[in-house]
Order: structure tokens, then C-alpha cells, then sequence
């Protein structure tokens, strides 16, 4: 590959709600610039995994670097797709930090849903060039008029910046590609400065190790460069460095400004941390700001259905987690499911992504426990303070939650959440977030026909089935987005699960005591069709507290 000067180059992501278009233009983009052929087969080049081909959504990001003539000059476009799930948010943000500006995509007919929100103040606040564009113009229903006043109102944007196109017809497409050399400012860096690399993204691969993406904010690296991990300090030698089309393709050099993968004898994600900082040995430099690292939201139990199938499920945990640092895993055990793992996920979504995924590709299956939320308790008790070492714990396993009496206060995590819908279901929505104890934050009107709320919830609500009741309620017109809001003290109590009249530990929940009734019935439900697989006849009780209000009679 020729050496492209850094003015050149430009990086940048392409964002956008669930659905809107983004991996669709990004197969455009790629088609346009001769990166891939234009056959069929090349439907969501960028979607790699089998279970984002399934799911239409996009899990893991994935990027390609561009060639592109544009008046006589020519560029290097590198594109870092980004997944569309709010599960996946960290994602999003930790590929907007190799980037100077964003395309952002909108349906013509759905208009501005809550992602489109989310991800336009993760842009916004990091400063980023924004490129809006109206996408799947070529539909009946497509009103690009009224999603340009949403733009212009919400995020104060012209309307005369917005692109009308089609990416599924290549209407315009050319278009965008114009914009972003125009529009979005090569990034600031130097080749003659010493080599600093951002770690954005890593995968596993089986037969070559850990490949890391990297984006240059100085100097270059090639093969036989020796290199320092500014995190973990380990020092590796480089074997290959190359640019993403989207595979890996080796090149001589990489340098200051582009964006592409280092291969260096790492041997585990880990050792690749998103946010990390690659240096030269022997000429450290400071270290770029990091990421918020990836937080586990939701924990559950993993045990295999049979346990002479402990070591296969053991090593497929082992591989899988390689190529997905966001997963936690401790070992865990129960009298009744026997020897297992508690594993943390981002959110729902990627918990059933996971086992999906151990499914498809290890062929698994497995017993999950109902999922719960990091809780936190403030010890009173001496005893137990003296046990921990510290005042605060986070339980991330109802089985050890501590008793009342040593407590001085429960905390349960919140999110602040953001609902776009059309106005007819707002009375419902307001229901359904009062009866999740959610507390309203705020309500604009969009245009004359859609309002946003924002709501504080407990995040315990809306991990279980929140979306789902929304999507029904409001015949699915109606898109929820949410971001971390730290912890509120909580009225938290433990909820056991009886079978045939002796406690589980490990079907224990932790649950508000406000919603004990919904609450206990619904985990009390669907735990028994966990378990009621290989019982013919259980019974199955909750109780809460220890006075034992129970909840659900025998089930068959
Ligand atoms: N009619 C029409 N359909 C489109 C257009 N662009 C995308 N689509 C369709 O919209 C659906 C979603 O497109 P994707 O490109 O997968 O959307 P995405 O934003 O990448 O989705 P995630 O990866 O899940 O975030 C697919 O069925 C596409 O074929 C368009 O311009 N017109």
C-alpha cells in the first residue's frame, strides 16, 4: 500500500439506531470504493459472526479501510462499523475514540429513535464531525422531510446538512463519501513523533493469537518493531501489521493517522486491553485517556445440563471468553445443579447472544440461573466488615446476600432511560414505567407526533422483560435506549425458591419489596421451566422474607 499523507486520511464510524441502515450502507461504501466485489453474497460484509447473520444485529465491531479518488486525490477512508445495541454502547464508544467525525443514519419512516439519541450525544460530546443522513428514502412511507425538522430541533443540525439516500438501492450513496472527505478533519498526528498506538478492538484468533486494532496518533510500526503494552507493561515483538479490507492484509508499515491490526505474540484478549496504549521500547509515551471499561450489568448462574459434560462446557466458557473480554466468569457450585460458573454480561441481550453462540458454534446447552443485577450492601456489621475488608460489597450472587441486620443499607444500580414513541401510547408507557417504579425525568415532543421520556429506572426492572412489554404495548413503534445512573438505596430483600419444599441457594433472587407479588411470579415462572425439563412433577415455591410470604403453588 502507498503512503497516504495524513491530510488524506480520514477515520470515522458510521452510527444509528437498530435497524436504521447501517450495515447495509457500509456494504455500499465498500462496494463504491472497490474494496469488495458488488455480488450478493456480500449482504453485511461487515456482520462476521453467525448469530449477527441471524439476528440482523451487529455485536462485534468491524472495520476497512477504503480507497477512494475524490477530485484527483486519493484517500484513505478507514470505517469502523459499530454495533447498533444498546447492550453493545461500549462498543460504540470505544470506536468513536479512534475517529474524527460519524455518519448518522435515520430511517426515513421510523425517524429519530432513542439509539439515534444515545449515540448522537456519544459523537457530540466527543466532539466528533457529525454527517446526518436520512436512509431508505426509496420507501412507501418515507417522510425524509419530517425526520430533518426532528434533526434540526433535537440535535440543532441545518437541515440543509442532512443527505437524503437509499443504501439498499445505492441511491446518493456516492454522497456520503463526499461529505466525509469534506466534512470530517484528518486526524492530528505526526509520523516523526514517537509510536502511540489505541488499542480499540481485539479478537482471538486460534492459529495467530490475539489480532489488536489499532488507531496511530504518532510515529509507525512494522515487523520486528519491539512494542510495550503501556497497561500491562509486557513488551512483545510485532510479527505482522496490516490493514483491515475488511480481512487482515498484511502491509510493510503502518503509520501515523491510519487504522489497522498488529499481530504480536499476544496470547489472550486480555492482554490487548480496549483503551490501552502501545508504545516503542524505550520511548514510552504518555498514554492516551482510556475507556470506560466494559461494566457487567447482569449475572447468572451457568451450569451444564449433565455433569459429565463439566470439562467440554469448561473449555468452551475458556474460548469463547477469548474472544469476548465484556464476559466475567467465577466459578460457582449448588447441591442442585452441581458444579458451575456465575457469569456477567452487559445486558440481556448479550447474555443470550453468548449462549446462542455456545450453542451454534460448541454445541452446549446449559442451565441458566434467573439473571440479577449487581446489588451493593452497606455493612454494619463488624464481623462481616472485618470478613470483606471494606464497608461496601457488591453482591453479584443472591445466594450471598447479607442479612438486614447486618446492613446498614441495600443499593440496587440505576439507569437513566431514554423511550421515543408515537403520542397515542403514552398513557400505557407512563403505566408501565410507574409500575416499574421508574420515576419521570422528562418529556419532549419530538415533532407534533412523537414524544421522548426520560426515566430513572432501578435497572432490576428492566432487565427481565422491560422491552418486550414496551415493544407490545405500543404495537412496536415505541424504541428504549438507557445509560448508567449510579446506585439508589433500596428496600432490597431475598426471595428462595422452594423445591418439593427445601431452598435452593443457587434459585434464590434479590428482589424490591414493592414489587414482591409481580416480581415473585414471574421468577417463580420461569424458573420452573428452567428446572421443569427434567422433573416430571415439582413443586416449586417462592418465599420471601422469614416470615415465608409464599407465592406460587406446585407446578407441573
Ligand atoms: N427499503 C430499504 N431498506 C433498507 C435500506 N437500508 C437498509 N435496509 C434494510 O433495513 C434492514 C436493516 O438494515 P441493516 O443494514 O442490517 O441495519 P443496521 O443498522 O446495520 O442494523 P444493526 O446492525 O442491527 O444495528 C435490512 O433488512 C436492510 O435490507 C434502504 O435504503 N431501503
Amino acid at each position: 500500500m502507498s503512503t497516504y499523507p495524513i491530510e488524506s486520511i480520514r477515520n470515522f464510524s458510521i452510527i444509528a439506531h437498530v435497524d436504521h441502515g447501517k450495515s447495509t450502507l457500509a456494504d455500499r461504501l465498500l462496494e463504491i470504493t472497490g474494496t469488495i466485489a458488488k455480488t450478493d453474497h456480500n449482504k453485511q460484509v461487515l456482520d462476521k459472526l453467525q448469530v449477527e447473520r441471524e439476528r440482523g444485529i451487529t455485536v462485534k465491531a468491524q472495520s476497512a479501510s477504503l480507497f477512494y479518488n475524490y477530485e484527483g486525490v486519493n484517500y484513505l477512508l478507514n470505517l469502523i462499523d459499530t454495533p447498533g445495541h444498546v447492550d453493545f454502547s461500549y462498543e460504540v464508544s470505544r470506536s468513536l475514540s479512534a475517529c474524527q467525525g460519524v455518519i448518522l443514519v435515520v430511517d426515513a419512516n421510523e425517524g429519530i429513535q432513542a439509539q439515534t439519541v444515545a449515540n448522537f450525544y456519544l459523537a457530540f460530546e466527543a466532539q466528533l464531525a457529525i454527517i446526518p443522513v436520512i436512509n431508505k428514502i426509496d420507501l412507501k412511507n418515507a417522510d425524509p422531510e419530517r425526520v430533518e425538522k426532528q434533526i434540526e430541533k433535537l440535535f440543532d443540525i441545518p437541515i440543509d446538512e442532512c443527505v437524503r439516500i437509499s443504501a439498499k438501492k445505492g441511491t446518493n450513496v456516492e454522497t456520503v463519501l463526499q461529505k466525509v472527505i469534506e466534512k470530517i478533519p484528518p486526524p492530528q498526528c505526526n509520523t516523526a513523533d514517537p509510536l502511540k498506538a489505541l488499542v480499540f478492538d481485539s479478537t482471538f484468533d486460534h492459529y495467530r493469537g490475539v489480532i489488536a486494532n489499532i488507531a496511530l496518533f504518532g510515529g509507525e510500526i512494522q515487523k520486528g518493531h519491539k512494542i510495550v503494552s503501556a497497561h500491562t507493561k509486557k513488551r512483545y515483538e510485532v510479527n505482522e501489521v496490516g490493514i483491515l479490507t475488511p480481512n487482515e492484509q498484511p502491509t510493510h508499515k503502518l503509520y501515523a493517522g491510519q487504522v489497522g491490526y498488529v499481530i504480536a505474540g499476544m496470547k489472550e484478549v486480555t492482554e490487548a486491553q480496549i483503551g490501552d496504549t502501545l508504545f516503542l521500547y524505550k520511548q514510552p509515551v504518555e498514554p492516551l485517556p482510556g475507556f470506560k471499561s466494559a461494566k457487567p450489568m447482569v449475572f447468572a448462574g451457568m451450569y451444564p445440563v449433565d455433569q459429565t459434560e463439566y470439562n467440554n462446557l469448561k473449555s468452551a466458557l475458556e474460548r469463547l471468553t477469548l474472544n469476548d473480554s465484556s464476559v466475567t466468569v467465577h466459578r460457582d457450585s449448588s447441591l442442585a445443579l452441581g458444579a458451575g460458573w456465575r457469569l456477567g454480561f452487559l445486558g440481556l441481550l448479550h447474555m443470550e447472544v453468548f449462549n446462542q453462540r455456545l450453542e451454534q458454534e460448541y454445541n452446549m446447552s446449559v442451565i441458566l440461573t434467573a439473571p440479577t443485577v449487581p446489588y451493593k450492601a452497606v455493612l454494619s456489621s463488624a464481623k462481616l466488615i472485618k470478613e470483606y475488608g471494606k464497608a461496601e460489597i457488591t453482591i453479584i450472587n443472591p445466594a450471598q446476600f447479607p442479612d438486614k441486620l447486618s446492613v446498614s443499607e441495600y443499593l440496587e444500580p440505576t439507569v437513566l432511560g431514554t423511550i421515543v414513541t408515537p403520542q397515542e401510547y403514552i398513557g400505557k408507557i407512563i403505566v408501565l414505567c410507574q409500575d416499574r417504579r421508574a420515576v419521570q425525568k422528562d418529556m419532549v415532543y419530538i415533532d407534533e407526533h412523537r414524544v421522548m421520556l426520560k426515566y430513572l429506572f432501578p435497572l432490576n426492572e428492566i432487565v427481565v422483560d422491560f422491552y418486550d412489554t414496551l415493544k407490545s404495548l405500543s404495537s412496536g413503534y415505541a424504541s428504549f435506549d438507557y445509560e448508567d445512573a449510579g446506585y439508589q438505596a433500596a428496600d432490597l430483600i431475598k426471595m428462595d425458591i422452594l423445591l418439593n419444599g427445601n431452598p435452593v441457594e443457587e434459585l434464590a433472587t434479590i428482589i424490591h419489596k414493592c414489587s414482591n407479588g409481580y416480581e415473585g411470579r414471574r421468577d417463580t415462572n420461569s424458573m420452573a421451566s428452567h428446572i421443569l425439563r427434567d422433573h416430571a412433577k415439582v413443586f416449586l415455591v417462592g418465599e420471601v422474607g422469614k416470615k415465608g410470604r409464599r407465592l406460587k403453588g406446585a407446578l407441573e
